[in-house]
Protein backbone atom coordinates (compact mmCIF):
# COMPACT_ATOMS: atom_id res chain seq x y z
CA UNK A 1 0.00 0.00 0.00
CA UNK A 2 1.70 3.70 -0.94
CA UNK A 3 2.27 5.93 1.75
CA UNK A 4 -0.51 8.40 2.47
CA UNK A 5 1.09 12.82 2.63
CA UNK A 6 -0.81 15.36 4.32
CA UNK A 7 0.35 18.72 3.41
CA UNK A 8 -0.66 20.90 5.91
CA UNK A 9 -0.74 25.21 6.30
CA UNK A 10 -1.92 25.48 2.90
CA UNK A 11 -3.18 28.62 2.19
CA UNK A 12 -3.14 29.71 -1.92
CA UNK A 13 -4.52 28.19 -4.52
CA UNK A 14 -1.09 27.13 -6.19
CA UNK A 15 -0.33 25.69 -3.00
CA UNK A 16 -3.04 23.28 -3.17
CA UNK A 17 -2.82 22.85 -6.85
CA UNK A 18 0.57 21.27 -6.62
CA UNK A 19 -0.14 19.04 -3.00
CA UNK A 20 -3.15 17.94 -5.56
CA UNK A 21 -0.97 17.12 -9.09
CA UNK A 22 2.00 15.71 -6.39
CA UNK A 23 -0.93 12.91 -5.30
CA UNK A 24 -1.31 14.13 -1.41
CA UNK A 25 -4.24 12.01 0.22
CA UNK A 26 -4.75 14.97 2.76
CA UNK A 27 -4.95 19.09 2.86
CA UNK A 28 -4.52 20.77 5.89
CA UNK A 29 -5.87 24.45 6.84
CA UNK A 30 -4.77 25.91 9.85
CA UNK A 31 -7.24 28.16 12.00
CA UNK A 32 -4.88 29.54 14.59
CA UNK A 33 -4.26 33.20 14.78
CA UNK A 34 -1.18 33.75 15.74
CA UNK A 35 0.18 30.93 12.81
CA UNK A 36 1.72 32.51 9.78
CA UNK A 37 -0.83 30.01 8.02
CA UNK A 38 -4.04 31.13 9.66
CA UNK A 39 -6.57 31.43 7.46
CA UNK A 40 -10.19 32.32 7.61
CA UNK A 41 -13.23 29.89 7.19
CA UNK A 42 -13.82 31.78 4.00
CA UNK A 43 -10.40 32.00 2.60
CA UNK A 44 -10.63 27.87 3.60
CA UNK A 45 -13.52 27.49 1.85
CA UNK A 46 -12.53 28.55 -1.23
CA UNK A 47 -9.46 26.42 -1.05
CA UNK A 48 -11.26 23.33 -0.42
CA UNK A 49 -13.29 23.73 -3.27
CA UNK A 50 -10.32 22.84 -5.40
CA UNK A 51 -9.61 19.61 -3.96
CA UNK A 52 -10.80 16.63 -5.93
CA UNK A 53 -12.83 13.92 -3.89
CA UNK A 54 -10.01 11.79 -2.88
CA UNK A 55 -8.04 14.44 -1.44
CA UNK A 56 -9.20 15.20 2.04
CA UNK A 57 -9.40 18.84 4.11
CA UNK A 58 -8.37 18.85 7.43
CA UNK A 59 -8.95 21.78 9.55
CA UNK A 60 -6.06 22.22 12.28
CA UNK A 61 -7.46 23.70 15.42
CA UNK A 62 -5.88 24.55 18.87
CA UNK A 63 -7.56 24.09 22.04
CA UNK A 64 -10.29 25.42 19.88
CA UNK A 65 -14.32 25.61 21.79
CA UNK A 66 -17.06 24.70 20.34
CA UNK A 67 -18.31 27.81 18.88
CA UNK A 68 -14.75 28.61 17.10
CA UNK A 69 -15.17 24.78 15.33
CA UNK A 70 -18.39 25.70 14.83
CA UNK A 71 -17.58 28.82 12.80
CA UNK A 72 -15.41 26.62 10.89
CA UNK A 73 -17.18 24.35 9.92
CA UNK A 74 -20.18 26.01 8.46
CA UNK A 75 -18.01 28.01 6.32
CA UNK A 76 -15.53 25.30 4.82
CA UNK A 77 -16.68 21.55 4.45
CA UNK A 78 -13.30 19.73 6.29
CA UNK A 79 -14.03 16.31 6.68
CA UNK A 80 -11.50 15.50 9.39
CA UNK A 81 -10.72 17.83 12.33
CA UNK A 82 -6.94 17.90 13.77
CA UNK A 83 -6.44 19.19 17.54
CA UNK A 84 -3.07 20.34 17.87
CA UNK A 85 -3.21 21.83 21.34
CA UNK A 86 -3.59 20.82 24.78
CA UNK A 87 -6.92 18.53 24.19
CA UNK A 88 -7.40 15.48 26.66
CA UNK A 89 -9.24 12.15 25.48
CA UNK A 90 -12.16 13.20 27.04
CA UNK A 91 -12.30 16.58 24.60
CA UNK A 92 -11.15 14.94 21.54
CA UNK A 93 -14.29 12.83 22.27
CA UNK A 94 -16.40 15.24 22.96
CA UNK A 95 -15.46 17.12 19.60
CA UNK A 96 -16.07 13.96 18.27
CA UNK A 97 -19.01 13.50 19.33
CA UNK A 98 -20.81 17.26 19.14
CA UNK A 99 -19.00 17.65 15.17
CA UNK A 100 -19.64 13.99 14.06
CA UNK A 101 -16.36 13.99 12.04
CA UNK A 102 -13.17 12.22 12.90
CA UNK A 103 -10.89 13.83 15.18
CA UNK A 104 -6.91 13.20 14.77
CA UNK A 105 -4.81 14.12 17.57
CA UNK A 106 -1.42 15.80 17.53
CA UNK A 107 1.08 14.36 20.31
CA UNK A 108 4.68 15.82 20.76
CA UNK A 109 6.78 13.18 21.39
CA UNK A 110 9.97 13.55 23.20
CA UNK A 111 10.41 10.61 25.53
CA UNK A 112 8.79 7.16 26.40
CA UNK A 113 6.27 8.61 28.36
CA UNK A 114 4.77 10.93 25.63
CA UNK A 115 4.32 7.62 23.85
CA UNK A 116 2.08 6.51 26.51
CA UNK A 117 0.04 9.72 26.09
CA UNK A 118 -0.38 9.14 22.11
CA UNK A 119 -1.93 5.44 23.29
CA UNK A 120 -4.21 7.18 25.97
CA UNK A 121 -5.56 9.44 23.08
CA UNK A 122 -5.69 6.59 20.69
CA UNK A 123 -8.36 4.95 22.32
CA UNK A 124 -11.21 7.97 21.72
CA UNK A 125 -9.23 9.60 18.70
CA UNK A 126 -9.92 8.31 15.00
CA UNK A 127 -6.41 9.28 13.90
CA UNK A 128 -2.84 10.14 15.61
CA UNK A 129 -0.22 12.36 14.44
CA UNK A 130 3.06 12.02 15.80
CA UNK A 131 4.64 15.08 16.27
CA UNK A 132 7.93 16.83 17.62
CA UNK A 133 7.28 17.89 21.43
CA UNK A 134 7.06 22.03 20.33
CA UNK A 135 9.54 24.42 22.46
CA UNK A 136 7.69 26.10 25.51
CA UNK A 137 7.23 29.88 23.92
CA UNK A 138 6.00 29.73 20.22
CA UNK A 139 3.78 27.70 17.77
CA UNK A 140 2.34 24.31 19.07
CA UNK A 141 3.61 23.08 16.00
CA UNK A 142 4.71 23.24 12.34
CA UNK A 143 7.83 24.62 13.50
CA UNK A 144 9.84 21.83 11.33
CA UNK A 145 11.14 20.16 14.38
CA UNK A 146 12.62 16.68 14.12
CA UNK A 147 11.78 14.09 16.94
CA UNK A 148 13.81 10.65 17.22
CA UNK A 149 11.79 8.60 15.44
CA UNK A 150 13.15 5.32 17.02
CA UNK A 151 11.12 6.19 19.88
CA UNK A 152 8.14 5.12 18.00
CA UNK A 153 9.81 2.32 16.19
CA UNK A 154 8.36 -0.78 16.28
CA UNK A 155 5.52 0.38 17.92
CA UNK A 156 1.70 -0.84 17.21
CA UNK A 157 -1.07 1.85 16.77
CA UNK A 158 -4.80 0.74 16.63
CA UNK A 159 -5.32 4.10 15.01
CA UNK A 160 -4.48 5.57 11.70
CA UNK A 161 -1.65 6.93 12.39
CA UNK A 162 0.82 10.39 10.43
CA UNK A 163 4.18 10.61 11.06
CA UNK A 164 5.22 14.71 11.40
CA UNK A 165 7.86 17.33 12.51
CA UNK A 166 10.53 18.13 10.52
CA UNK A 167 9.99 16.26 7.70
CA UNK A 168 11.23 17.54 4.56
CA UNK A 169 12.06 16.05 0.78
CA UNK A 170 15.36 14.84 1.59
CA UNK A 171 14.60 13.43 5.60
CA UNK A 172 11.22 11.41 4.61
CA UNK A 173 12.58 8.32 3.28
CA UNK A 174 14.38 7.65 6.11
CA UNK A 175 11.44 8.72 8.63
CA UNK A 176 9.29 6.44 7.33
CA UNK A 177 11.22 3.56 7.24
CA UNK A 178 12.45 4.11 10.97
CA UNK A 179 9.03 4.83 12.21
CA UNK A 180 7.45 2.25 10.22
CA UNK A 181 4.84 5.01 9.20
CA UNK A 182 1.80 4.46 7.17
CA UNK A 183 1.54 8.36 6.54
CA UNK A 184 3.54 11.41 6.75
CA UNK A 185 2.44 15.11 7.34
CA UNK A 186 4.50 18.48 6.65
CA UNK A 187 4.59 21.46 6.95
CA UNK A 188 7.52 24.08 7.05
CA UNK A 189 9.77 21.61 5.16
CA UNK A 190 7.89 22.41 2.06
CA UNK A 191 7.84 26.44 2.39
CA UNK A 192 10.75 28.83 1.74
CA UNK A 193 9.67 31.35 4.36
CA UNK A 194 6.89 30.23 7.13
CA UNK A 195 3.83 30.39 5.88
CA UNK A 196 5.07 30.29 2.31
CA UNK A 197 4.70 27.08 0.60
CA UNK A 198 7.28 26.42 -2.68
CA UNK A 199 5.71 24.31 -5.17
CA UNK A 200 8.86 22.61 -6.16
CA UNK A 201 9.57 20.97 -2.64
CA UNK A 202 6.09 19.94 -2.36
CA UNK A 203 6.48 18.06 -5.64
CA UNK A 204 9.69 17.10 -4.64
CA UNK A 205 8.50 15.97 -0.97
CA UNK A 206 5.03 14.04 -2.55
CA UNK A 207 7.88 12.51 -5.02
CA UNK A 208 10.04 11.12 -2.21
CA UNK A 209 6.96 9.87 -0.59
CA UNK A 210 6.03 8.00 -3.49
CA UNK A 211 8.63 6.35 -4.00
CA UNK A 212 9.05 4.62 -0.73
CA UNK A 213 7.41 1.04 -0.77
CA UNK A 214 4.71 0.61 2.00
O1 LIG B 1 1.43 25.24 11.13
C1 LIG B 1 1.16 25.95 12.09
O2 LIG B 1 1.33 27.17 12.06
C2 LIG B 1 0.63 25.33 13.34
C3 LIG B 1 0.15 26.15 14.33
C4 LIG B 1 -0.34 25.60 15.51
C5 LIG B 1 -0.35 24.24 15.68
C6 LIG B 1 0.12 23.40 14.68
C7 LIG B 1 0.62 23.94 13.51
N1 LIG B 1 1.10 23.14 12.51
C8 LIG B 1 1.21 21.72 12.57
C9 LIG B 1 1.52 21.16 11.24
O3 LIG B 1 1.60 21.83 10.27
C10 LIG B 1 1.70 19.72 11.03
O4 LIG B 1 0.54 19.06 11.40
C11 LIG B 1 2.92 19.15 11.65
O5 LIG B 1 3.01 19.48 12.97
C12 LIG B 1 4.17 19.39 10.87
O6 LIG B 1 4.78 20.60 11.03
P1 LIG B 1 6.27 20.85 10.49
O7 LIG B 1 7.23 20.35 11.52
O8 LIG B 1 6.36 22.29 10.26
O9 LIG B 1 6.41 20.08 9.20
Amino acid sequence: MSIRAKICGLSTPEAVDAAVAGGASHAGFVFYPPSPRNLTPAAAAGLIARLPGHVTPVALVVDADDAAIEAILAAAPVKIIQAHGRETPERVAAIGSRFGLPVMKAVGIAGPEDVAIAHAHEVVADLLLLDAKPPKKGLPGGNGLVFDWQLIAGEAWKKPWFLAGGLTPDNVTLAIRTAGAPAVDVSSGVERAPGVKDLDLIAAFLAAVASVEG
